[in-house]
């Protein structure tokens, strides 16, 4: 990466991860979601037209057939060819005024996808990384087997692991109504760092919350987090997947914060799942962190201050790394 210490500026369209193991309601979730006026500005690249049922909605389709324009104002977009494409042609297309404006772009993966594989197509595509940021990860969950394929296949683990906001589907099933709030707990302490939300109450506000960018979120809750009061313990998932949250009591430098990516690249890039977080630099300003394995997007400079006493904290998602490995690299954030 040529730049780590600049910031990203308004023209990095947001980019949202709809992500979840198969079979657990992404779909379905969308389908719901394209029809809301808090969608409008929104283009989503899906795998195909068919699934969420288009039909009664289409306004209009561009020549190339491979967009349509909804009555809600939603652009949905069959991805053709590479992610790379598809994100290519929607900016274009835009700057060219081919399309109507959007304020963000969601990607519905494939319920077997790793998370990671995509996310590194969005940050490590130099041209995409120009244009395009992960702005969070949205997993949706299913009441009623979302539990077991957790246990039982290392991409819902991980889909799990590196959520923001977690879409708890198929409540309805439950026999018992009290079991959704049992599984909300569950679903808590294996990811202390994302909001759960059951997908069949979401409102306006809970849908706009799905897409409020997760850097400009990353602390706020973090006091409150389990893992967060505890972080000696870190979190484990399975397969050796932990998140583990660390406190940093001091503004870093920005020669400190090159070490510390540089040491995390070439030790942990392989086994980083994911990092996000808030640093306090040097310069008094607080900067969201961003990475996925040997990918750190720029730090993002924060409008606002962070309240409380911190002066940043880090979660680091990562397989088979014990804490005294990531202490060491975190201590270089620490001068
Ligand atoms: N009862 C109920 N059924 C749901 C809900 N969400 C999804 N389903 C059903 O679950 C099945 C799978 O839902 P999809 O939305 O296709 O799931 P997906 O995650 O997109 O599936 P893949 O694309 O195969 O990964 C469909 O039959 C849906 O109708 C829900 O909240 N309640």
């Amino acid at each position: 990466m040529s730049d780590q210490t600049g910031s990203i500026s308004p023209q990095h369209t947001p980019v949202f991860l709809l992500t979840g193991f198969l079979g657990s309601g992404k779909t379905s979730l969308l389908s719901r979601l394209i029809h809301r006026p808090e969608f409008s500005d929104t283009a989503v690249i899906i795998n195909e037209f068919g699934e969420v049922g288009l039909d009664h909605m289409l306004v209009d389709r561009s020549s190339d057939a491979d967009i349509v324009l909804l009555d809600s104002g939603c652009l949905c977009c069959a991805m053709s060819g590479s992610l790379q494409h598809s994100l290519e042609s929607l900016y274009y297309r835009r700057l060219r005024k081919e399309i109507p404006h959007f304020e963000r772009i969601v990607i519905e993966t494939s319920g077997l996808a790793d998370p990671g594989a995509v996310i590194n197509t969005i940050g490590g595509d130099p041209a995409i990384a120009r244009r395009f940021r992960l702005a969070g990860v949205i997993t949706t969950v299913d009441a009623i087997h979302g539990l077991d394929a957790i246990g039982a296949y290392r991409e819902a683990a991980a889909q799990l692991a590196v959520a923001d906001q977690i879409v708890l589907t198929k409540t309805d099933l439950l026999e018992d109504p009290a079991a959704a709030m049992d599984l909300r707990r569950e679903l808590g302490t294996r990811n202390p760092h994302a909001e759960i939300q059951i997908g069949q109450a979401l409102d306006a506000a809970g849908i706009r919350r799905l897409f409020t960018s997760a850097e400009t979120r990353a602390l706020e809750p973090a006091s409150a987090h389990s893992g967060m009061r505890n972080p000696a313990l870190g979190h484990i998932f399975k397969y050796g997947i932990t998140a583990q949250t660390f406190h940093l009591r001091n503004p870093v430098s920005w020669p400190a914060y090159a070490d510390w990516v540089h040491a995390m690249q070439r030790r942990h890039g392989a086994s980083l799942l994911r990092a996000k977080g808030i640093l306090r630099m040097e310069d008094g300003d607080f900067y969201a962190i961003h990475a996925v394995h040997h990918l750190f997007s720029p730090p993002l400079k924060l409008r606002r201050a962070v309240e409380g006493p911190q002066q940043g904290a880090l979660v680091l998602i990562t397989e088979n790394l014990s804490r005294e490995e990531l202490e060491e690299t975190v201590a270089l954030l620490r001068g």
